[in-house]
């Protein structure tokens, strides 16, 4: 498919692609420039023909040499015509036109867009931070524009306002454009209204009943709306207002504490819980394969018990795996809440790809050494998932766990497999605990989806954050419940 800008890997197709188009182009230009030069010599030629005596055409010819000349050019003129329907640029069109089709589509503009804003919001970038990040690539009027036309869409206001306030400037500076002043207007003043008209949820009118300030309730409606309490802390004067309304848990509870995760605040470990996680050696439940070489372990979270495996993969059997999901990475979907339906959504950004042990031994050997550490049953585990993230690629907060799938089938644990390290941003969080794990090439981690009792547990909400800057590879493993039953025991007791 042409959609590129969901995956970074099939985003770097676009360098070759770029190169192909500008080898196809520079043919194409040097044939029409040899086409030019001969149609201008011809012309010469038939310019150089004076006819300073054409009153007298005969007195033209009279002169045997002139006549000779004359009709040399003429003869001239007839070959360079000759030539140039002889050199074949359909050819090099051809190839252009076939090169273009590779050309992304405008849908990978808006994602890239859409993936710039969320990045904005999330990693909380002010203005300046926006300038000197587009110093490097300058944006014009129009690009700023289109920005903001996204952001819109996406119902992020505020970076949506930030972006118009940049086209402005860029206009006033004298930067050509197709986008005008007063298109930059209407769009400010439609996105105003949008904020004003929101409806009122039910909770925010019970608090509000209290305050008589239409403005100040105008703008905590569109704070409840669309999710900028956070940024209207920092308005003049709201802090204390808002502080006091605590409107945090109002809208998308999980959210919240999703982005504020990702940006490494509000991570809720403690010296005193810090000290009791270790770290070990371990033959899993005595498996021969980790006799003579145990897996480091080491216990990353308590509760719920999240363990870390280092080098867990190799290099090597990183990029034999990557090489075989390259070609077959599709985006990936999730079930619609309310068709039930695969869909593509911003919710989640990557591209992913199964791969079967039997496909190759570095699969089924990663596959015996999950089963040896964790000393489950692979029988009923799903296929391995591997994903890379895209521009701004994230997966918002969800249980691994499916509804409506028969118990056997159900995820009991997940087994997460980092295959790249993250420059900036691209953490899996657990909003409901406080985690966060940092990406580290080679590890993985892995946690139980269910309690002993069987029941869901709600610690492993979990997310992947926007990769900021790099690439992120993971492998995801999901083991079932079915086989499961002698090797991880139930309980009544809740603990996990
Ligand atoms: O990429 C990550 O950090 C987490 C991925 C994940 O949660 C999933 O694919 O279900
Ligand atoms: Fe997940």
């Amino acid at each position: 498919t042409n959609e590129f800008y969901s995956s970074t890997d099939h985003m770097t197709h676009l360098i070759g692609i770029k190169n192909d188009l500008s080898q196809c182009l520079r043919f194409y230009i040097s044939s029409l420039e040899n086409q030019m030069d001969l149609l201008k010599r011809a012309l010469q030629g038939l310019e150089c023909i004076s006819d300073d005596n054409s009153k007298d055409p005969e007195k033209l010819i009279s002169n045997p040499l002139i006549a000779y000349k004359f009709v040399k050019q003429l003869i001239n003129v007839g070959t360079a015509i000759k030539e140039i329907t002889k050199t074949n640029i359909s050819k090099d069109i051809d190839m252009l036109m076939s090169k273009s089709q590779l050309i992304p589509s405008e849908n990978n503009l808006d994602g890239i867009a859409g993936g710039i804003v969320r990045l904005q919001e999330l990693y909380r970038l002010n203005p300046e931070d926006m300038i000197k990040l587009e110093t490097q690539s300058a944006l014009s009027p129009d690009e700023c524009f289109h920005i903001a036309v996204i952001a819109q869409q996406n119902q992020k206001f505020q970076c949506a306002i930030q972006w118009l306030g940049e086209t402005m400037k860029k206009l006033h500076d004298g930067a050509k454009a197709m986008v005008t002043k007063q298109r930059v207007q209407t769009l400010l003043t439609s996105i105003q209204s949008q904020v004003v008209n929101s409806p009122f949820p039910p909770e925010a009118t019970q608090i509000l009943q209290h305050y008589d300030d239409l403005d100040l309730k105008t703008i905590l409606q569109s704070a409840y709306t669309y999710n900028l309490s956070e940024n209207i802390k920092y308005w003049d004067g709201m802090q204390h207002f808002i502080t006091s309304l605590d409107m945090s848990g109002f809208y998308n509870p999980w959210k919240n504490g999703y982005e504020a995760l990702c940006r490494g605040e509000g991570i809720k470990m403690n010296p005193k819980r810090q000290r009791k996680l270790v770290c070990r050696y371990t033959n899993g439940k005595g498996s021969p394969r980790l006799i003579y070489g145990p897996a480091k372990e080491e216990e990353e979270w308590d509760e719920p018990l999240i363990l870390r495996y280092h080098d867990f993969i190799s290099l090597n059997e990183i990029e034999v795996i990557k090489t075989l999901s390259r070609s077959k990475l599709a985006r990936a979907k999730v079930s619609d809440p309310v068709t039930g339906k695969l869909i593509s959504t911003k919710a989640r950004v990557s591209k992913s790809a199964w791969l079967s042990i039997d496909e190759s031994p570095v699969v089924a050997s990663i596959n015996q050494r999950i089963a040896d550490v964790t000393g489950l049953d692979m029988d009923t585990a799903e296929e391995l998932q591997v994903a890379n993230y895209g521009i701004g690629g994230q997966y918002e907060p969800h249980y691994d766990l499916v509804d409506g799938v028969p118990f056997t089938e159900r995820r009991i644990a997940t087994l997460l497999v980092y295959m790249s390290d993250v420059d900036v941003g691209g953490a899996t969080v657990f909003p409901n605990t406080g985690a966060a794990l940092t990406p580290k090439i080679g590890s993985a981690v892995i946690w139980f989806n269910l309690l002993k009792s069987g029941e869901e547990d709600t610690r492993t909400l979990h997310a992947a954050c926007p990769v900021f800057i790099g690439s992120k590879w993971v492998a995801n493993k999901w083991i079932c419940c079915g086989g499961q039953e002698f090797r991880r025991r139930c309980a009544l007791s809740k603990a996990g």
